[in-house]
């Protein structure tokens, strides 16, 4: 479907968007637009893949006019940028609000005005029952960018939800990784804390995915399993060849949970089951409240949320097999110095 096709990525230059590049420089799709606030990280981009399919343009997804030339002539939209940190968006919760909800605003509005066919936006596991800045303004990312879906024309809208994607840059993987290496403790927050597990290969497979299936609003989240901290921690030292490596318990980190919600129990009770994949529909009941208010539902009742406690669970080994699925686990363990995926 992307033959001759046109993409534009927005963000793009972290580990997630260079992962989406790549995927789609190995593709036939004919063009590949950059759109970022990053001229450096741009400039590094061009030298690295030195491909004559990437475009790039500079701006700000707060301003609607900068993201409008970027879309325009675009056949398909990525949106990825934005403010992701959860101690900055605590302490600025409105400039979270601007990028991420605002921002998308203007994503979705220029790309429904340029007639573009097809939108996937990127959202994360914290946005359920959300708990900080950060996840607040995912979520309410999701639901401007569902009730947008439902009047956006020809434009589809669709959602991808992901939890944490191992080893990108400034994750704990790295982290401990180094810590190890530097023969510094291991500062865990709470051994029994848990979080979904997936490759940035996964991570990918779920846009392409959304892409090419997505009906207008639904959101796309891929099935993962997870592991605790303490797993995490062994595999990692079982690995490097450390088991007995020096670990400090620092406690839980401001706005931090113990365990994430990929669905929640709401949208489990619709969710459709596609093997490695939950597809959530966009609730289509009118805007006559009354709908809401006086009419219930048993499914949701009986529906329990899907949850990092309660998906597949890791064990040290299992997590092993996972790691070494990583470019960067691979190339620590032969010996070399590595960035973070990217
Ligand atoms: O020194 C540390 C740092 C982290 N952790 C734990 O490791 C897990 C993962 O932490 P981290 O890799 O920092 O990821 P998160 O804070 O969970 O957030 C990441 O994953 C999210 C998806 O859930 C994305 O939205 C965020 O952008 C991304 O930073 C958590 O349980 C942390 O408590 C430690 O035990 N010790």
């Amino acid at each position: 479907m992307f033959k001759k096709s046109i993409l534009m990525v927005t963000g793009g230059t972290g580990s997630f968007g260079n992962a989406v590049v790549r995927r789609f420089l190995q593709s036939d799709i004919g063009e590949i637009r950059i759109f970022s606030r990053d001229e450096k990280k741009q400039d590094d981009m061009r030298k690295k893949y030195n491909s004559p399919k990437l475009k790039f343009y500079i701006g700000d997804v707060r301003d609607y006019q900068s993201v409008l030339n970027a879309v325009r002539g675009a056949d398909f939209v990525y949106h990825a940028a934005a403010l992701k940190q959860v101690p900055s968006c605590e302490f600025h919760p409105l400039e979270a609000v601007k990028t991420n909800v605002l921002g998308t605003e203007n994503v979705l509005e220029a790309a429904i005005n340029c007639g573009v066919q097809r939108v996937v936006v990127l959202s994360t596991d914290k946005a359920v029952y959300p708990i900080n800045a950060m996840g607040i303004s995912k979520a309410m990312m999701e639901k401007v960018a569902v009730a947008k879906s439902r009047s956006s024309g020809s434009t589809v809208i669709n959602v991808t939800r992901y939890g944490n994607v191992m080893c990108s840059r400034g994750s704990v993987i790295p982290l401990f990784t180094q810590q190890i290496r530097a023969a510094q403790p291991i500062t865990i927050t709470d051994p029994a804390m848990t979080r979904f597990m997936m490759t940035l290969d996964d991570a990918v497979d779920l846009v392409l995915y959304a892409f090419e299936h997505g009906q207008p609003g639904e959101i796309f989240v891929q099935k993962a399993p997870a592991a605790t901290i303490d797993v995490l921690t062994q595999a990692l030292t079982g690995l490097l060849g450390k088991p007995e490596h020096e670990v400090r318990v620092i406690g839980t980190r401001h706005g931090e949970k113990l365990y994430e919600a990929l669905l929640s129990r709401e949208e489990m009770a619709a969710a459709q089951d596609l093997g490695g994949y939950y597809r959530v529909p966009p609730d289509l009941r009118d805007l006559n409240y009354g709908k809401f208010v006086e009419q219930g539902e048993v499914r949701i009742s009986e529906s329990t949320d899907y949850n990092s406690h309660n998906t597949t669970r890791l064990d040290v080994p299992g997590m092993q097999a996972l790691l070494m699925k990583l470019r960067f686990m691979q190339a620590t363990l032969r010996g070399e110095a590595v960035e973070a995926e990217e």
